[in-house]
């Protein structure tokens, strides 16, 4: 018998060995098949999965993108506005604050924006653009602190107001001035440029706003100041309108300024009204039915009264205290004055009787722009501000109505008689705004 090299029998067909190899190679073949079922499944899901993360990346990167216009840690949404990327900043907490800034600033260093940029300034550098704090550029003292005049290392003019040191109320504005304002920006808000939070001292760098106050030009200390005519005046209460809108209306939640009054209403070149001073805002994120409770802070004669008396605070706190502005703009009154006699010392309690009466409402407006205006438009303001101080607030509008009300007044300005023919003072140029 045949025998093959293994010694088995050789088959008659002389295909035993193609047979036996056959087998071999199936023998082999077996085990790399079933490492293929586990190992091509794995490659499967590992790509997929990176298929999906690439995704998400993607998607999360289009929506920053979106989100950079729209809103900002879903605290503000108004396309109107732009917002900056800004982490909610601790003072308290040391380890943030590096080189003498927030958000581990050094010199001239910049917080991380697309849409604009919020500066953070070292102590020294402040002190070279007001030259050493000079009583020279002082521009007027607030509560909270001086505010200088000052030229940064690029050439911009700035206010720069440095806080006092001592008070939480001090420390608490600085803080929610800083938080709120790197993130709204609306031409009808006064621009935060940057900040410095240096060891214990507190500045904080403003767009510089050449007229000052409108209180300075309502009511100037010693009449030295030309009156604003009503032109300039309808323009100012129709900014003002606009930029309470916007922190009412079109941010979310939405702002309550709660300290709206002449002095925080500063000018620019064109005597265009921003608004300025959040130190004592409330971001409606604590709101309960539109509805906070708070400690009652603000100015005398601006209140609300039930916002005075029992501390519950809404956006028609502050539409009360608009309406407060719009009367001093008519009347050129202040709000409260002790010289005058008893029933005529508060403007409110003055102005509503006369308000609503075609026969007396000329007669409560200030002298310096009487003839400046047409009856029908000092009768259509006379309501809108006597719509805004009724005691009960659901009386008063929305902002939106106000702004809308005032729109066509503003438009007729330039077309009107009265503007050409009332140009002394003040006829500021309209700004592309209007
Ligand atoms: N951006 C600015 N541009 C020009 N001047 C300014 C600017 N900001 C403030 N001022 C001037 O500094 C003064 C003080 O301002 P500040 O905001 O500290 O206090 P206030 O609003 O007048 O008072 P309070 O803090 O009691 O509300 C203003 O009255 C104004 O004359």
């Amino acid at each position: 018998m045949e025998t093959n090299s293994t010694g088995a029998p050789a088959s008659p067909s002389g295909l035993s060995g193609r047979k036996h190899t056959h087998q071999h190679h199936h023998h082999n073949a077996l085990p790399s098949t079933s490492t293929l079922v586990i190992i091509i499944p794995i490659i499967i899901t590992i790509l997929l999965l990176a298929i999906l993360l690439l995704i998400v990346m993607l998607r999360r990167l289009q929506s920053a993108k979106n989100n950079g216009s729209t809103k900002n840690n879903g605290i503000l949404n108004n396309s109107n506005w732009k917002f900056i990327s800004h982490r909610t900043i601790n003072i308290n907490s040391s380890p943030d604050v590096k080189g003498g800034c927030l958000y581990g600033g050094s010199s001239g260093c910049l917080s991380q924006t697309k849409f604009r940029v919020v500066q953070v300034f070292t102590y020294k550098e402040l002190e070279i653009a007001t030259e050493k704090f000079s009583e020279a550029n002082v521009l007027g003292n607030g509560e909270y602190g001086v505010v200088y005049r000052g030229v940064l290392s690029d050439g911009t003019m700035a206010a720069v107001k440095v806080f006092h040191r001592e008070g939480k109320q001090g420390e608490r504005a600085f803080r929610l001035e800083v938080d709120l304002l790197s993130r709204l920006h609306s031409p009808y808000l006064v621009d935060l440029l940057g900040y410095c939070a240096d060891q214990h001292h507190r500045l904080l760098v403003f767009e510089f706003m050449p007229n000052n106050t409108l209180q300075h030009h309502l009511h100037p200390p010693n009449r030295q100041s030309l009156p604003l005519n009503w032109g300039s005046r309808l323009r100012i209460a129709l900014d003002c309108a606009r930029a309470l809108e916007e922190l009412h209306e079109h941010t979310v939640p939405s702002v309550i300024h709660r300290n709206f009054k002449c002095s925080n209403i500063l000018l620019d070149q064109n005597f265009r009204a921003k608004i300025s001073d959040f130190g004592l805002a409330k971001i409606g994120s604590d709101k309960i039915n539109g509805l906070i409770l708070t400690r009652v802070l603000g100015t005398t004669g601006y209140l609300a009264p039930e916002y005075a008396a029992t501390g519950k605070l809404t956006t028609k706190s502050d539409v009360y205290s608009y309406g407060v502005v719009l009367l001093e703009l008519l009347t050129g009154r202040v709000p409260v004055d002790t010289k005058r006699p008893p029933r005529e010392d508060v403007l409110v309690s003055w102005a509503l009787p006369r308000l609503t009466k075609r026969e007396k409402v000329g007669e409560m407006v200030d002298p310096a722009i009487q003839g400046q205006y047409s009856k029908k438009d000092l009768i259509q303001v006379a309501a809108i501000a006597a719509m805004c101080v009724q005691t009960e607030p659901d009386y008063r509008p929305l902002m939106t109505d106000v702004v809308q009300s005032l729109i066509p007044l503003v438009n007729n300005l330039s077309s009107s008689a009265y503007a050409s023919a009332n140009s002394f003072g003040f006829n500021p140029t309209v700004s592309p705004r209007s």
